[in-house]
């Protein structure tokens, strides 16, 4: 079974990368890293960065990138791919060298998320010095927890939950199904979160949603203080940018967050105290309610 560590990366396609720069430095306090390439990196920890902005004709995720424990790991995960019958790229050397990475594969989800697997992330020690004076973002031991999580549409829910499980590897956390409409026969949406080989209790949300055009629900970074979610709120509130959800704390992950729009058309979820979870003898759950507390969503699309 394929043994994924952690979600490294996101690749982000912007109209305008600059409007991500000022977003991720000024709101979210991120560090920019310079670059010639005329794309924009964003950088949390250790890693180089953490999103790519990379300019296009449309503003949408374009990848997740998932780390492989090492080369032995991503040898076996493409056996594990062609003995399924899923089709993949292989990375060039020339991409390996802008994600920072040994080697990696290109593929898509069945509901046609891309994503990429890698192996051999780098780890450039760059002294993280956010420019809003954030002391740091939780992202484990030489962030082997990866950035954070990704909620991302899936048409086609069934199937792409067992892409994930069966073919991945990915483990379940827990369940939701909500009911959002007034018409009693729409059978409504359900939300699978997964977990991969680390403590974050999901690093992957399968949202079961039919019409995205911009490939995200939303992505999730976590502050290893509570003070700097309520600092991120006052620079949201201060630059006008939409409060898509109130804090509030999540029932299944005990996470302490509020929802904000981003230049992508996604949301941004900014949160701190997650759990971190021992995964041994884990029974997945299900869960009929989504926050304790708090987390007043700003409809339609949440
Ligand atoms: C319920 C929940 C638990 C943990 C999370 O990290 C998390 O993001 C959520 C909320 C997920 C979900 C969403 O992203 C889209 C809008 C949804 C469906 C809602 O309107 C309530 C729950 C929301
Ligand atoms: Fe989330």
């Amino acid at each position: 079974m394929m043994d994924v560590r952690s979600l490294g990366y996101v690749v982000i396609e912007s109209t305008n990368p600059s409007e991500w720069q000022d977003y991720g430095t000024n709101i979210l306090g991120l560090m920019n890293v310079p670059s010639d390439d005329g794309s924009v990196y964003l950088k949390m920890d250790q890693r180089p960065y953490r999103f790519a902005i990379v300019k296009a004709e449309q503003n949408r995720l374009r990848y997740c990138g998932w780390e492989l424990a090492d080369e032995a790991g991503f040898k076996q995960a493409k056996e594990e791919l062609q003995a399924a019958g899923i089709e993949f790229t292989e990375g060039s050397a020339a991409r390996a060298k802008s994600r920072r990475v040994r080697g990696l594969i290109q593929l898509q989800d069945p509901s046609g998320n891309e994503l990429e697997l890698y192996w051999g992330g780098e780890l450039d020690y760059g002294k993280f010095i956010s420019p809003q004076g954030i002391s740091g973002f939780e992202t484990g031991f030489n962030g082997d927890m990866g950035f954070g999580h990704a909620v991302l549409p899936a048409s086609k829910l069934a199937e792409t939950h067992a892409f994930y499980t069966d073919v991945l590897g990915f483990g379940d956390s827990d369940y939701m199904h909500f009911h959002f409409s007034p018409d009693p026969n729409d059978p409504g949406q359900g939300l699978n979160f997964m977990h991969v080989n680390n403590p974050r209790h999901h690093s992957l949300a399968l949202y079961e949603d039919a019409a995205n055009p911009v490939g995200c629900v939303h992505l999730m970074l976590e502050v290893t203080e509570v003070d700097e979610v309520g600092y991120c709120l006052d620079r949201v509130e201060a630059a006008g940018i939409p409060v898509v959800s109130t804090l509030g704390r999540h029932t299944n992950d005990n996470m302490l967050s509020f929802y904000m729009a981003t230049p992508a058309g996604f949301a941004m979820e900014f949160g701190t105290d997650g759990l971190q979870m021992n995964w041994d003898g884990f029974t997945p759950t299900v869960t009929s309610l989504p926050s304790l507390w708090g987390h007043k969503f700003n409809m339609p699309d949440a």
